[in-house]
């Protein structure tokens, strides 16, 4: 699938940067000398960032071209999107070349921040296939995407456009009316206007502002939003007390909405040398990568609670795993070969990195037990069995940690059974990046009756499954390291 990009500032290589990690062949117009420079850098970003939000293998990436001509850019795509600067007649320019030489069926998705389909659709040859297609800054890491069609609105073609969206791990929020800046710009700059209003006041500084958004609400926004976090905050009586409140305090009222302040030179230097204050001893490049981390990080602690963003990227990886991603594959249900069984196969993501620049040694234990999570899946120690009263509990571990693992590294783990009878389960797991031996984990289990807390034997099929793999790999030679001690070198 190509992905025709048209304008690649920081949104174009956002976009640029989500399709390509995502498998699709990607085709750039911009006629920025620097664009490739740029590209390149929040290529580098997203590379770091996007894969360790996955706990399975992202599919190959695509290739990237640059083009001279936005014709051949088109030629062939099936998504094209236009990411040039907010002026209608630029866009309205790109569009009817765009139109002239791409496939009538692609999908042509404005990154337009305030302007409606009927006002990007003037003059078009095809009205009915351009849309507002609104992502958000950084577009390779935050899922939202808003769609807004014109005002016959082509039910199909949003349809198709979801779909796309979501195969490379957005959110598509349809939007049914069109209206100026859509949903999130129209609420970002009332938030906006009153931050204005209180600097140019002399009430708060930059700094300040942002720290009353990010150690407070911005915490809360970030997992429940705006009304699930104020229907809490009625108490017990919900969102009724809550609207008897607060509902009176519109009248007074507290913000300026309506006022816009003055934007003239003495604002705009209040505004940037505060924010020089604050933020200038890094670069934007250093900023952003902080921003990254962090935003993986909350992403993966959404993810953990299956809530809201993350449970977008649980779903997301389903995807992934059914679309089989890049490298070896791993065993569908059940175990035939009669090697060691490829567990887990993951990007190791920027919230498992330490103060050392390298994957914490806490991390290795957590990658480990998924391995074994999925070694108890493929023998039949699945959900359903768990649910009626069997499982395995984890009773000793050892691990050796032999090389580093780095942010971005592809890790695999390759898990042989040592012993699989009765009660006993002994695994011994092998972790790889890329060709590298980087540890090992040594992990005795027992199998528990999850009722009395007791060991107990396992049900037949989980027995046999253990019977059939220990058999199977039998004739394999003891891993080296298996059965060590934590001790020096002789
Ligand atoms: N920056 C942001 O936070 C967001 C911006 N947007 C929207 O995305 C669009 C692009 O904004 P940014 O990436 O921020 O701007 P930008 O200034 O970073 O990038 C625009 C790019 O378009 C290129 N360009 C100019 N004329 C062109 C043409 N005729 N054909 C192809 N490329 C051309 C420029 O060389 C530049 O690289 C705007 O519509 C904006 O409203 C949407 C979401 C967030
Ligand atoms: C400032 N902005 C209007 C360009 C912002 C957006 O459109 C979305 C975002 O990323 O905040």
């Amino acid at each position: 699938m190509i992905a025709a990009i048209i304008g690649g500032g920081v949104i174009g290589g956002g976009w640029a940067a989500r399709f390509l990690l995502h498998g699709w062949d990607v085709r750039v117009f911009d006629p920025d000398p620097e664009a490739q420079r740029k590209i390149g850098e929040v290529l580098d970003n997203a590379r770091r960032s996007l894969p360790g939000l996955a706990d399975v293998p992202m599919p190959a990436e695509g290739t990237l071209s640059y083009h001279d001509t936005i014709e051949e850019t088109v030629a062939g795509a099936a998504w094209i999107q236009e990411s040039v600067p907010e002026r209608l007649d630029i866009k309205h320019q790109v569009f009817a070349t765009v139109q002239a030489a791409c496939d009538p069926a692609a999908v042509i998705g404005s990154s337009t921040s305030g302007f409606r389909p009927s006002e990007l659709r003037q003059g078009a040859v095809r009205e009915g296939q351009i849309i507002v297609a609104h992502p958000f800054n950084p577009v390779y890491l935050l899922p939202l995407v808003e769609l807004v069609g014109g005002p016959a609105d082509d039910a199909a073609l949003i349809a198709r456009a979801s779909e796309i969206m979501r195969g490379i791990g957005m959110y598509p929020l349809h939007i049914r009316r069109e209206i100026e800046a859509h949903i999130a710009d129209r609420l970002l700059e009332v938030v906006w206007r009153e931050a204005l209003w209180l600097v140019k006041d002399g009430i708060a500084t930059t700094e300040e502002i942002d720290n009353a958004i990010r150690y407070g609400f911005g915490l809360r926004w970030a997992q429940m939003g705006l009304f699930e976090t104020y229907r809490i905050a009625g108490g017990e009586a919900g969102m009724k007390h809550f609207l008897a409140q607060f509902g009176p305090t519109l009248a007074l009222p507290w913000c300026k909405l309506t006022d816009v302040p003055e934007y003239d030179d003495d604002l705009v230097d209040l505004i940037a040398g505060q924010s020089d204050a604050q933020s200038g001893a890094w670069t934007i490049r250093e900023l952003e990568r902080i921003r990254d981390a962090n935003l993986v990080a909350m992403m993966r602690a959404l993810k953990q609670q299956d809530w809201g963003a993350g449970a977008l990227l649980k779903a997301h990886d389903l995807r992934l795993r059914d679309a089989g991603g890049a490298g070896e594959a791993a065993p569908a249900d059940g175990i035939a070969e009669d090697g060691p069984v490829l567990t887990l196969s993951q990007t190791v993501p920027l919230d498992w990195l330490d103060y050392n620049g390298h994957m914490n040694e806490s991390r290795y234990l957590e990658a480990f037990a998924s391995a074994t999570d999925r070694f108890m899946e493929l023998i039949g120690c699945d959900a359903e069995y768990i649910a009626a009263g069997g499982s395995y509990f984890t009773v000793e571990s050892h691990l050796r940690h032999l090389d580093e693992a780095h942010a971005g590294d592809v890790i695999t783990i390759h898990t042989r059974l040592l012993a699989g009878e009765g009660r006993k389960m002994h695994l011994f797991h092998t972790m790889r990046a890329g060709e590298r031996e980087v540890a090992t984990g040594e992990h005795f289990l027992l199998h528990v009756n999850l009722e009395t807390r007791r060991p107990s034997d396992p049900g037949p099929q989980v027995a046999e499954a253990l019977a059939r793999i220990a058999a199977a790999q039998g004739g394999l030679s003891r891993p080296e390291g298996a059965g060590r001690a934590v001790g020096q070198r002789p």
